[in-house]
């Protein structure tokens, strides 16, 4: 690496700039972490609302260059990419129903931006989450380990949310860990779920767990329900951010991502939620939990899922 890169400021590409991008440009610029090039295939979007956040630099105290653009040129030599173009889902959609549409349109975008920033490490966002991860792996050719996708950070970050709300804790006191899949066949984990280290089942019945569980699984589900147009876009850039984070300050953290298995819990070529360690590297380690037996069928059931809708949409689309 010469001087010049070595000092240069980091720079985060985030591919999409609609809700859950442009709040992901807010946080990042906000928190000082990096420089954004916001791009969008809608014209003046990106534009606008980088010029915004721009306007709103020397208010709350930040000295970051924020770029919107419509050229993938703009977004030559960034470290992340992250990817949230794509459509959202309506209520009563699946996630899967996005799957033609949004494989296309992540496919494009990855091939684009890998032929700028080719040394990038690529954050997936778009759904069907799992599977919009391969695609764009086999799409840029990247080593799997820098491409992953963010949605066990968020599924987690409700589970937390729910059971601090069930407990009346703080949340922070909470600890919470869902694995597999991004859908309805997630696997929120309780005995790796605690309070201040006390596990949940040790704190609530059963009942109550599963109960914690399942709006867990169906937490998007309720938001899309809730807000009519779009999904959530707080807790998921909030989630993004985090992970952005890990990456560039190469904090090894310990996150749960969807990242490629070879053989790890059993499953083999494909992306799923599993405990990652984040750094720079991207993916630097997948971590093998030890598992019940429901728990380890969950997981299994969560990758056959998502494995052959991966293979179904290779085969239309690649
Ligand atoms: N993995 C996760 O946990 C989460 C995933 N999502 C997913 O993220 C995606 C984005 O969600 P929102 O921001 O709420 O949707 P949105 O509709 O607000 O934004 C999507 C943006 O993508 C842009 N876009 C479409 N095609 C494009 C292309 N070819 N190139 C560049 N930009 C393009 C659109 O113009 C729009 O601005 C959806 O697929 C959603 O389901 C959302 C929340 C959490
Ligand atoms: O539910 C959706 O469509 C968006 C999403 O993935 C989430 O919020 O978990």
């Amino acid at each position: 690496m010469d001087l010049a890169s070595a000092y240069r400021s980091r720079r985060v590409a985030i591919v999409g700039a609609g809700n859950v991008g442009s709040t992901l440009a807010q946080r990042i610029a906000e928190k000082n972490l990096a420089d954004v090039v916001l791009l969008d295939v809608v014209e003046g979007r990106p534009q606008g609302l980088a010029l915004d956040l721009l306007e709103a630099s020397g208010l709350v105290g930040h000295h970051r260059q924020i770029i919107g653009t419509n050229d993938y040129a703009d977004t030559a030599d960034s470290d992340i990419v992250v990817i949230t173009a794509g459509l959202p889902r309506k209520p009563g959609m699946s996630r899967d129903d996005l799957l033609q549409v949004n494989g296309k349109i992540v496919l494009e975008v990855a091939r684009q931006a890998i032929a700028y920033s080719p040394q990038a490490r690529f954050v997936v966002v778009t759904n069907p989450l799992d599977v919009m991860v391969y695609l764009v792996w086999k799409a840029t050719g990247l080593p799997s380990q820098q491409v992953m996708g963010m949605a066990g950070v968020l599924d987690s970050a409700r589970f937390q949310t729910f059971i601090s709300l069930e407990l009346k804790v703080p949340p922070q006191d909470v600890s919470a860990m869902v694995l597999g899949g991004h859908g309805d066949l997630m696997v929120p984990l309780p005995q790796y779920s605690t309070v201040c280290g006390i596990p949940i089942p040790e704190l609530l019945d059963q009942a109550t767990v599963e109960r914690l569980c399942d709006r867990t699984r169906h937490g998007g589900a309720e938001i899309v329900g809730l807000l009519q147009r779009g999904g959530a876009y707080s807790a998921p850039s909030a989630a993004i951010y985090k992970m952005v984070e890990a990456i560039l300050l190469n904090q090894s953290r310990i996150l749960p991502a969807s990242a490629y298995l070879e053989g790890q819990y059993g499953l083999q070529d494909l992306y799923l939620g599993v405990p990652c360690r984040v750094g720079w590297p991207g993916v630097e380690e997948i971590l093998e939990l030890r598992l019940t037996d429901a728990e380890h069928d969950l997981l299994q059931r969560s990758g056959d899922f998502v494995k052959v809708r991966t293979e179904q949409v290779l085969q239309q689309l690649m």
